[in-house]
């Protein structure tokens, strides 16, 4: 509790005063340098026509104007670094004004003779011309004392070693703007006190920052910066997802130098995920990354095949490969030699512009021991070249420039984007040769999206699998392999860190395909293998294994307390995991103990599903949990009176603002509410293992009330 104007407290109280007017000054200087900096920028736009005039009267003088506009290019660039810089600073002194820090350490250095005080923040602040540090990033080295939470002899990692000093005192501080509203001095506290304050609040409908209660152990994953591959094994709601959200903002400042936020990828596992935590970075200043489903990762250039959606691969995943495959894979296309391919000729209409025999013909003037995806790219430069040959000698053909003659004005016009006006011979070459480059265009795009080659054939000849319009995931991941294998694409070779998010739901072959198609990248992954709901997923021993190769540095790091959910129902999954060895560690939150309540049929259990939707109160979010959308639209339907209430059955309708929905639990994932209620958890419908997973996924949502009612017998899991 806070000690009522102590002198502590009003030492506290006008040391953050003196911060806030800091950052108050700060904030006006940085407004006024935003304005002039926006008015220099119009007058730049405003005089650049009149500085730059493009003189092409001798060679001389083009050079010299382009080196002209060279100049201005790099002025141009100056005052967009300028501005981008000023609206950070903006951005962060406004989040600071909110909350100017959170925690204070003081920090005993071995040759001095008093203690330094270093608080932390959302965001570093400094004075412009002393550079004194007021505020300390959370991600800076020294913050780092403050998560280890090692009061005494310790030492932290700066950027010129290891730094030895006695952590004196550890202090968490609420303060909103300029007024202090608590502090809590570690060596007095047992647990957390604003870690369970920050959970006994109501949930939000997209995910929130954790930067001030982060816990030890996810420190740890945050901060790793000497592992190629990160695994991190971590019951529901151990904040698995918060933690790597915090770790991709600890990377981008730890390596601000030369990480974008563009070459960070986050595979997550629906496109609403997306949506749930796409405001964590933001508050924490940093650009979101690169996001996308792993769907979305394998599909190449030009294909349109329909891959099986998540709830087709809940009910069926017809086709699961394994890493057995993938090597076939490998070693199919490390056997294949230039004349085993399957050539298709270039044409265009009846015209055979470029024939299989003339590309053999290139190939076969290459080296044997070169990688047949050079070998493919070398053949590809080629045919390009063919084609602008072929362009060139029929440009000379006269009914070319008949063919123009004839145009009218206004389809000379659509073709060229300009008027039609009878010009000089060289014009009119020049001419010729874009109508007939038109005319072939559509062949640039085949060369380059490699039409010629028939991978479909090379991949039934590799496998024995015909590839339909309709594929499983792991179908799919065959052939983006095996394209992949033939032709090597490079955009995704600039991704430097990957984070797999319910890595549990990969199978064997997914995984084995990031590992082998990334082999430069670092990855993060974490998942929960009691939450595993798909038929093919991976074994975590197995995900060690299959990231192994190429001298890997792998790390193991596990997370076994539920942030999320009150003591009683920690206490609950740990009773559903521990039929299968599973390790829950309750936190110390009292809450309502979970319901499990038995109904002799259907209509006493949908009377009892109508009352406790009425009960919720309103401000609070809750969910009715079914196994698949169908169910869910069933249930729907024998509530329809209820008012408010909606069901959410695809993973690209989710309604965030909405506080009362049914809906599949797989589309759950990842989500929480402030009640849930599973839906009819009898013996006949929660009995394989699969189903105890779904069971614990579902009861795992809930952060303060759980039900788990059921028609006839219980499952057994309960
Ligand atoms: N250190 C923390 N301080 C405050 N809240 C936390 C902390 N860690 C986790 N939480 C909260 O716990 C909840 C669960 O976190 P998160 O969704 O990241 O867990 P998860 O392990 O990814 O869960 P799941 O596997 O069930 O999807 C969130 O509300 C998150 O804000």
């Amino acid at each position: 509790m806070p000690v009522s104007k102590s002198q502590e407290w009003l030492k506290e109280e006008a040391h953050l005063k003196e911060i806030y007017a800091k950052l108050q000054e700060m904030q006006i200087k940085v407004e006024q340098a935003s304005h002039e900096e926006d008015e220099t920028s119009r007058n730049f736009v405003r005089n650049l026509s009149d500085d730059i005039k493009m003189n092409t009267n001798s060679p001389i003088d083009s050079f010299e104007s382009l080196i002209e506009i060279e100049a201005k290019n790099q002025q141009l660039a100056q005052l967009k670094f300028k501005r981008e810089w000023l609206e950070r600073q903006k951005d962060s002194i406004e989040k600071l004004l909110a909350s100017p820090y959170f925690a204070k350490l003081d920090v005993q250095y071995p040759d001095e003779a008093s203690t330094e005080s270093f608080y932390i923040g959302v965001a570093g602040f400094s004075d412009e011309q002393t550079h004194e540090q007021y505020i300390q990033d959370w991600r800076s080295p020294i913050a780092n004392l403050y998560y280890e939470n090692d009061l005494g002899p310790t030492s932290y990692e700066a950027p010129m070693g290891q730094v030895e000093v006695d952590l004196q005192n550890r202090r968490q501080i609420k303060v909103e703007k300029n007024d202090l509203l608590q502090f809590f001095d570690t060596a007095t506290a047992i647990e957390d006190p604003m870690l369970l304050e920050v959970l006994g609040e109501e949930s939000t409908a997209k995910l929130q920052d954790i930067t001030s209660t982060i816990q030890k152990e996810q420190n740890a994953i945050i901060r790793d910066t000497k592992s190629d591959v990160l695994i991190v094994e971590g019951i529901a709601g151990s904040g698995k997802t918060s933690t790597v959200l915090q770790r991709i903002a600890f990377l981008l400042y730890r390596y601000r130098e030369d990480l974008r936020a563009e070459q960070v990828l986050l595979l997550s596992p629906n496109p609403m995920f997306s949506k749930y935590i796409e405001e964590v970075l933001p508050s924490l200043g940093e650009k979101n990354p690169r996001q996308m489903t792993y769907r979305d990762l394998i599909q190449y250039p030009g294909s349109k095949r329909h891959i099986e959606t998540l709830e087709e691969q809940l009910q069926i995943s017809e086709y699961t490969s394994s890493v057995e495959a993938m090597k076939q894979l490998e070693a199919y296309v490390s056997h294949l030699t230039p004349s085993d391919l399957a050539l298709r000729p270039l044409v265009k209409g009846d015209e055979e512009v470029i024939s299989t025999q003339w590309m053999r013909e290139k190939l076969a003037t290459l080296p044997e021991d070169i990688a047949m995806y050079r070998k493919l790219d070398y053949l590809r430069e080629q045919m390009s070249e063919r084609l602008r040959q072929v362009i060139k000698e029929e440009a000379k053909k006269q009914k070319w420039r008949d063919k123009l003659e004839n145009l009218s004005n206004e389809e000379y016009n659509q073709v060229f984007g300009v008027n039609k006006q009878g010009g000089k011979e060289q014009d009119l070459d020049k001419v010729v040769f874009q109508l007939v480059s038109r005319h072939y265009q559509v062949l640039r795009g085949k060369i380059q999206h490699y039409q010629w080659l028939n991978l479909q054939e090379h991949y039934y000849l590799a496998t024995g699998n015909q590839l339909r319009d309709n594929i499983s995931l792991d179908l799919g991941t065959e052939f983006a392999y095996f394209y992949y294998l033939m032709l090597r694409p490079t955009v995704d070779r600039q991704m430097k860190f990957m984070i797999v998010d319910e890595i549990q739901d990969y199978s064997e072959a997914q995984l084995y395909y990031l590992a082998q198609v990334f082999p430069k990248t670092r990855f993060t992954l974490v998942g929960d293998r009691y939450q595993a709901i798909f038929a093919q997923g991976v074994t975590f021993p197995r995900i060690a294994e299959i990231f192994k190769g190429d001298n890997r540095n792998i790390r193991q790091l596990s997370l076994l307390k539920s942030y999320r959910s009150s003591g009683p129902i920690s206490r609950f999954m740990q009773q559903l995991i521990s039929q299968k060895q599973g390790e829950v560690e309750i936190i110390n939150r009292p809450g309502k103990e979970p319901e499990v309540l038995g109904f002799k049929d259907n209509d006493a259990y949908v009377t009892y599903l109508k009352n406790w939707l009425n009960q919720q109160a309103t401000q609070e979010r809750s969910v009715i949990l079914t196994k698949d959308s169908q169910e869910a639209l069933q249930v729907m339907s024998q509530l329809k009176e209820v008012a408010g209430l909606s069901a959410i059955t695809h993973s690209s309708k989710m309604l965030f603002d909405s506080h009362l929905l049914v809906m599949p639990i797989y589309l759950a994932k990842g989500l929480e509410f402030d009640n849930v209620l599973v839906h009819n958890a009898s013996k006949e419908r929660f009995n394989t293992e699969k189903e105890l997973n779904m069971l614990y996924t579902a009861s795992s949502r809930a952060m303060h009330t759980l039900s788990v009612p059921y028609v006839g017998e219980k499952s057994s899991w309960l």
